[in-house]
């Protein structure tokens, strides 16, 4: 389609355009549509888009504004008269009953109170009821059913034709394979909806992926339009995708009788739509009355969006009558009685300055880009983790490049790709050291591993790391001695080691610069505290290689005394909970090695806790949920989950990670899905809310 001079020309125009152009009218037409187009076909057809969408949004919201000024210069294969193209080979094309259109976008209250103004004075409304719902991250799909069944599954494709991939969408759980629709007779539906991957499952898979060496995915968007077009089912059904309809396109009645009730609102086509089984956003859905009460919701819910399990990167604002929805019509682009509100962008391109090299706890090097700082979605981004060699190659990243950043949700920044077309020539090679920045030994990288790796375990990089893995958050929690005291600790000679933190001289810390008496207080007190920690957190802190703090608690709650594990083989910690061969060989040799058996031998001596204590009270089998089975749902608001979980743990109930007859009790919180349908339905599980299980712990 387009050579790289062509590439390139066309990325140096965008940038031209982006900053203002004082080119005759004419000429700019013609560059921000060539610039569209190709932008267009790098987004949907290679999946892979050179701007951020900010950027895109910009050049599109300019070509509209100056053919609206210039309306005869409009062309019929202008961008803004048609939607996109996006359709690979690999499936089997068909049609869409009704073409999936974009939406048109909106950035602030003020284009939502035009767009209201507009919708009023082209419906002779005086009054319009809105509803507003969230704009999902991930990729549209169109499902088909007829007589209850769902015949096919459809991607967006390019609007007017999608890939047909019915086995794969059959793989998504939070589909129905089939609907009690004819209870309201109707005979055929098309329904509208978003594949997405919720964020938890993605962040997962991501670790799961970087553990083994493997670059992350870029994001949960991207993630599920990958996943929807994979060409085996089986890997769909690994994902975990998640799916939510939102529209009816098309529907006919049995003996063609007149339209059910439930569906002359969009509102009640939704609600309806969620009580025969489709996953809709009726739950975070609302009303408006007024395009004022439109602006509340959406301002507030932008401030709310990390809290959702799912990315989403606006709302979607609809006109609520479908009569009137069919009144307004659309445009060939998008339909006229609906506008997204897009959020602030957390994507933006930068240039990368440096690439600096650190060195892990385990001793794997981790090269971390050093870009010009820009900010993306409320804070300034300058350094991303690369994670190691392969990220570097598969990107193709060269110093001095121009990149695109991407922040999504609570998701660390990381880089989606470098713009090779906008090279110059004085870009530079990134070369991997072969030598520990920091101790200067010779750098391994074991078979099958895609870290490279600095294998002397008394190099001071690791020792400072492992230092601060321990006094960290998740592990020992030991509050005031954060990174920055760690490494000044240490680089004094103050701390050596873990166990060091116990033998610290306080009378040396005496007249130290800003960290005056009360500093040190509070650090005594800390360390001192932290030696009650429960046996899990230690374990965690430990920092043995692959044990997470799922594995640790796993561990924990398998001994008596943390030492026990001196006698276990490998085979014997494999029939532990979700513990494979790989962890399994990584905690045999920590407990094998003499000089870590001295460390806890020492731990247990300055008076750290290495019992199970939950098992030395016999808390597991008296405590007051002994025998019951839990599980969370949603996202919770008056409890931490960790916390919820722990408490629970405490109790000596049992968490479960399923819906299942053996669940006693599911905790739901906010936006509860498929977990709370699936308990209604099974009707065993007692459903409690957070105050209610909050009572719970208190009888
Ligand atoms: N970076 C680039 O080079 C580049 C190129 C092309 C497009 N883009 C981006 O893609 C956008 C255009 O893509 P688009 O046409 O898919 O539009 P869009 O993604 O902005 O919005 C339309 C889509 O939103 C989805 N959606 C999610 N929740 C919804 C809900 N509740 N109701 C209705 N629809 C919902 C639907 O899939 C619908 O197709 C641009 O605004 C731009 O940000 C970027
Ligand atoms: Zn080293």
């Amino acid at each position: 389609m387009y050579q790289p001079e062509d590439e390139q020309r066309l990325s140096l125009w965008a940038k031209e355009l982006l900053k203002s152009s004082n080119e005759d009218v004419q000429t700019q037409l013609d560059m921000l549509r060539s610039v569209i187009n190709y932008n267009d076909w790098k987004y949907y057809v290679q999946d892979n888009s050179v701007l951020a969408d900010v950027e895109y949004d910009t050049l599109f919201k300019q070509l509209k504004e100056l053919e609206n000024a210039h309306p005869d210069l409009i062309t019929a294969d202008s961008p803004t008269q048609r939607i996109a193209k996006g359709l690979s080979e690999q499936f089997t094309s068909v049609s869409h009953l009704v073409p999936m259109l974009s939406l048109e976008n909106s950035y602030n209250a003020e284009d939502l109170r035009e767009w209201d103004k507009r919708c009023r004075e082209t419906s002779k409304e005086s009054e319009i009821e809105y509803t507003v719902e969230p704009k999902y991250d991930g990729a549209g799909i169109s499902l088909y059913y007829e007589d209850d069944k769902l015949v096919r599954g459809a991607t967006r494709g390019d609007g007017i034709m999608g890939e047909d991939i019915t086995p794969n969408v059959k793989q998504i759980k939070s589909i129905p394979l089939s609907a009690a629709l004819s209870k309201q007779h109707i005979q055929s539906l098309e329904i509208r909806g978003e594949v997405i991957i919720p964020k938890d499952t993605f962040k997962n898979y991501n670790e799961q992926r970087i553990a083994e060496g493997l670059a992350p995915l870029a994001n949960p968007r991207n993630a599920a339009s990958g996943t929807l077009r994979m060409l085996d089912p089986r890997e769909v059904a690994k994902r975990g995708l998640s799916a939510i309809l939102y529209h009816v396109s098309y529907h006919t009645t049995e003996n063609n009788v007149a339209d059910p009730e439930v569906m002359q609102t969009h509102y009640g086509t939704l609600e309806w739509l969620y009580n025969i089984g489709f996953n809709s956003p009726v739950k975070n859905m609302k009303r408006c009355k007024t395009i004022d009460e439109v602006i509340d919701y959406v301002l507030d819910f932008e401030q709310h969006r990390d809290d959702l399990p799912f990315e989403i990167d606006g709302m979607v604002i609809k006109v609520n009558s479908l009569e009137l929805q069919d009144r307004l019509g659309q445009t060939t682009h998008h339909p006229r009685w609906a506008i997204a509100y897009k959020f602030k962008a957390r994507q933006a391109s930068s240039k990368l300055l440096r690439v600096e090299f650190q060195v892990g706890r385990t001793g794997s090097i981790t090269p971390v880009a050093k870009i010009e700082p820009v900010p993306i979605g409320g804070v300034t981004v300058g350094s991303i983790s690369l994670f190691n060699e392969e990220v570097i190659k598969e990107k193709d990243l060269k110093i001095g490049d121009t990149v695109l950043v991407e922040r999504a949700g609570d998701v660390i920044p990381y880089i989606v790709k470098s713009n090779p077309e906008l090279r110059n020539g004085t870009e530079e090679e990134i070369i991997f050291p072969t030598h520990c920045p920091v101790c200067k030994e010779e750098l391994f990288k074991p078979e099958g591993e895609a870290a490279w790796r600095c294998i002397n375990v008394s190099c001071e990089a690791q020792v400072v790391e492992r230092l601060i893995h321990f006094a960290s958050k998740d592990a020992m929690d030991i509050r005031s001695f954060g990174d920055s005291n760690i490494r000044r600790f240490h680089d004094m000679g103050i701390v050596k080691d873990i166990a060091g933190i116990y033998k610290i001289d306080y009378e040396q810390l005496n007249g130290l610069e800003k960290f005056g008496a009360k500093s040190v207080e509070n650090l005594k007190v800390a360390i001192e505290k932290s030696k009650q920690q429960p046996l899990n957190r230690l374990i965690f802190g430990l920092g043995i290689r692959y044990v997470g703090e799922t594995t640790a608690k796993t561990l924990a709650n398998a001994v008596n005394h943390l030492k026990d594990f001196q006698t276990w083989t490998v085979e014997q910690l494999c029939t532990l909970e979700d513990i494979g061969p790989k962890v399994a060989g990584s905690v045999y040799q920590f407990f094998q090695a003499h000089e870590n058996i001295h460390i806890l031998d020492e731990l247990e001596v300055l008076g750290l806790t290495l019992t199970n204590q939950h098992k030395k009270d016999g808390n597991q089998e008296n405590g007051a949920l002994s025998g019951k089975t839990f599980l969370f749902t949603g996202t919770l608001s008056r409890f931490k989950r960790s916390d919820a979980e722990a408490l629970v743990e405490e109790r000596g109930g049992k968490l479960l990670s399923g819906v299942s007859s053996k669940l006693n009790y599911l905790i739901v919180g906010a936006d509860a899905g498929s977990k709370l349908e699936k308990a209604k339905k099974l009707g065993t599980v007692k459903v409690l809310t957070e105050d209610e299980f909050g009572d719970l712990l208190e009888e």
